[in-house]
């Protein structure tokens, strides 16, 4: 056990202390652009909560941003940096960019906890962004009373070459390239001090390897399943892209014990607010149960990218429909 227990100085925990899908949009949804003003260089906006907003710059270039910050989800501090790096980062990679640049993003209650453990969880970041080819050129820290680190992320890519979230078409295959189970993991860990090394391996991956192969397939619609969990980015990327989904719950991969400490009673608050959150528009076959449906909808902290199409040695664990094929209203079945 960690002499400091960083997840017990927060409430939340990584993506599951994000506010919940239902209310962001509400919150963003009042954030339009002007209308008089002419923002043609815009290429991913606010309309459908992209990964990240794209715009195109001179050379005809698209110049990405994204940030993401969050509270502790496990005990050591490099490894929290290390994850909170790589999270950053997936926004970029889930639209098909290269990161060229980050900046930290850090709260920290100097009172309680000193510098050298801010120390350590700059040094994680550092070393994912470097594993990365993103340098770490700036940051802004503030004394907060909960713990903090992220960063800001500006990358590259191809206007032409984009995935983005409204772009998936009925009738592919689903595939998914990490592992599900991180948020219910993190919370056993934050209960119980056991941490779950399989996890943290899987948060502290980057996407990068994914995300070129699924552009090398010609992969036009991605996203990276984080705080909504699988449910609640796959509804997001249906409703913005007029498609439906079918998901095979028997398909899915799950990291080791994510199922048992499920059946124990650690399921992240926001895991079931991901699923209340989708479910007037979810469907499910015989057989499955309450379970299947948490784990699917679990909040992931830096989890992997799902995919409207087919990536080498990553699980297809469903298939795009034509919209209306499951009912009014109805747009994902889990069978
Ligand atoms: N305070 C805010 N102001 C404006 N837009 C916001 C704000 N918070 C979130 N958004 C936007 O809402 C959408 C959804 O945000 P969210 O953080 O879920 O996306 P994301 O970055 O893909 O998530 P993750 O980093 O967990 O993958 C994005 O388009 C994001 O830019
Ligand atoms: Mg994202």
């Amino acid at each position: 056990m960690h002499p400091v227990r960083l997840t017990q100085l927060a409430r939340g925990g990584g993506c599951a202390c994000k506010i919940p899908a239902g209310e962001l949009e509400q919150l963003v949804s009042g954030l339009r652009l002007d209308p008089g003003a002419h923002h043609d260089h815009v290429l991913v906006g606010l309309d459908d909560g992209d990964d990240a907003a794209a715009v195109r710059i001179e050379g005809g270039v698209a110049l990405l941003s994204t940030a993401d910050f969050f509270t502790p989800m496990v005990d050591d501090p490099y490894d929290w940096g290390r994850i909170a790096a790589a999270n950053a980062l997936s926004d970029v990679y889930a639209m098909g960019g290269t990161p060229v640049v980050a900046i930290n993003l850090v709260g920290w209650p100097r009172d309680v906890l000193g510098t050298d453990l801010l120390q350590q969880v700059l040094q994680g970041g550092l070393d994912v962004a470097t594993a990365a080819g993103c340098p770490v050129l700036g940051g802004h820290s503030i004394d907060a009373p909960e713990p903090l680190y992220g960063m800001a992320v500006t990358g590259t890519a191809d206007p032409a070459r984009l995935m983005r979230n409204d772009a998936a078409a009925a009738g592919l295959p689903i595939s998914l390239t990490k592992p599900l189970g991180v948020g219910i993991l993190n919370n056993r860990a934050k209960a119980t001090g056991r941490t779950s090394a399989e996890a943290v391996e899987s948060m502290t991956a980057l996407n990068a390897d994914a995300a070129r192969a699924a552009l090398d397939a010609g992969v036009v619609a991605a996203t990276d399943v984080t705080g909504f969990g699988l449910l609640g980015h796959l509804f997001k990327m249906c409703r913005a892209s007029g498609v439906a989904a079918r998901v095979e719950a028997a398909a899915a991969p799950y990291l080791p014990g994510a199922r048992e400490a499920l059946a124990a009673g650690h399921v992240p608050g926001g895991s079931r607010r991901n699923l209340d959150w989708v479910r007037p528009h979810l469907a499910s076959g015989p057989g499955i149960g309450e379970d299947d449906l948490l784990l699917l909808a679990d909040a992931q902290t830096s989890g992997g990218l799902l995919v409207v199409g087919e990536v080498p040695g990553a699980p297809v664990v469903g298939r795009t429909l034509p919209a209306g094929e499951l009912g009014d209203g109805v747009l994902i079945e889990v069978v």
